[in-house]
């Protein structure tokens, strides 16, 4: 169990079980925190680099905090380390030992962990206590381990197109994630976040290593579309989903880092080939273009501003965890928790307060 969270990991059914009582205690729908690396930036952060946010790791680990608690004021149930690109090759590359690169993977981990205590404890004696809120509320919220594709660390933008080359085998990715996922496993989180999975291939290698390695903790498998009916490398998204529902191990599948227009087309095709629990935190329907490292914004972008109005949605169609991936920020995260959450807020003064009349377009 993770240091402040419930008894989630300790799940003797299946971890899509657990996750599912976790989402009922968040109330019926779990919010997801938004885009890490590009709330990192939005500081200052310059990750212009081929380590991107992990970089910050080393340089700036007070603004991840800083991040996670920002996402966590806005209303997430679940915050994501910044391992993402986080990778003991890249970290190698890099000059770094391989306990320095190990002890930078678990540090990942416990940022996000001190980021909940630390709000949990405001939480509990902050300034909403002492408002005269007679029973403090105190909102679930689980640490996820971020763990890119093979594509992040290459660093040249295939987590979106899942062409890896011939010579990239499921042997060769198995053997790259392998004992980056038994460290971030073994930092404790409450889940593992396996994020913009671009092919079937490499579903393939984290169900088996999940298995062999023997990790305990509940997974999510998460894929990046582009057409909103395959993975980014055309491979079918209920062939993708099918490896993901057929893992005991995993206790979510979804879509991150693609296109809000896509999403509510994929939901239902995922569902059609599983009932765990679906997992959506597009990003804000730019593009990313890999030799400038920037989001640009892609043909018929403008109908992608109304993100948070698809949010009921995307909860209608099945969506049982919902959240932002890059180019969204805590706004985007505080809008989706309201519109997840509308009853309690419209209950709930110093709340609505802070989101009333919140334009959507500045959301994005
Ligand atoms: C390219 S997708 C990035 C996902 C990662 N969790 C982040 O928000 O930075
Ligand atoms: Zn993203």
């Amino acid at each position: 169990m993770g240091r402040g969270g419930r008894d989630f990991g300790e799940y003797d059914d299946d971890a899509a079980g657990a996750l599912r009582r976790f989402v009922r205690e968040a109330g019926g729908c779990a919010v997801v925190d938004g885009g890490l690396a590009t709330e990192l930036e939005e500081h200052g952060a310059d990750l212009q680099d081929e380590l991107w946010s992990a970089r910050c790791l080393v340089s700036a680990p007070h603004l991840i905090r800083k991040v996670h608690l920002d996402y966590l004021d806005a209303g997430a149930n679940i915050i994501t380390s910044a391992s993402y690109q986080a990778t003991i090759q890249g970290f190698q590359a890099r000059g770094l030992s391989r306990e320095q690169s190990e002890a930078l993977l678990r540090r990942s981990v416990h940022i996000a962990q001190e980021a909940r205590a630390i709000f949990a404890d405001g939480w509990s004696k902050g300034p909403h206590a002492t408002r005269g809120r007679s029973s403090p509320r105190r909102r679930p919220v689980l640490v996820a381990a971020s763990v890119g594709s093979y594509g992040a660390y290459l660093a040249d933008g295939s987590e979106y197109t899942g062409d890896y080359g011939r010579s990239v085998t499921k042997e060769t990715l198995k053997s790259f994630h392998r004992r980056r996922l038994q460290v971030l496993a073994d930092a404790g989180p409450d889940l593992i976040a396996f994020e913009t999975i671009p092919n079937k291939m490499e579903a393939e290698a984290y169900a088996e290593l999940l298995e062999e390695n023997d990790i305990r903790i509940p997974a999510w498998f998460s894929f990046t579309s582009k057409d909103g009916r395959s993975a980014a490398s055309g491979d079918p998204i209920t062939e993708c989903a099918a490896v993901a529902d057929s893992c005991a191990r995993v206790a979510a599948v979804g879509v991150n880092c693609t296109a809000p227009r896509l999403v509510h087309g994929l939901i239902l095709a995922i569902r059609k080939v599983t009932s765990k629990p679906v997992a959506v935190y597009p990003n804000s329907g730019e593009t990313y273009v890999a030799e400038t490292k920037e989001w640009v914004v892609s043909e018929g972008g403008a109908s992608e501003t109304d993100f948070v109005s698809c949010v009921g949605k995307w909860r209608q169609a099945g969506a049982a965890l919902v959240g932002g991936c890059c180019r969204t920020n805590p706004a985007t995260v505080r809008a989706i928790s309201r519109a997840l959450h509308a009853e309690a807020a419209a209950d709930d003064d110093d709340y609505a307060d802070d989101v009333d009349g919140f334009p959507v377009m500045a959301v994005l």
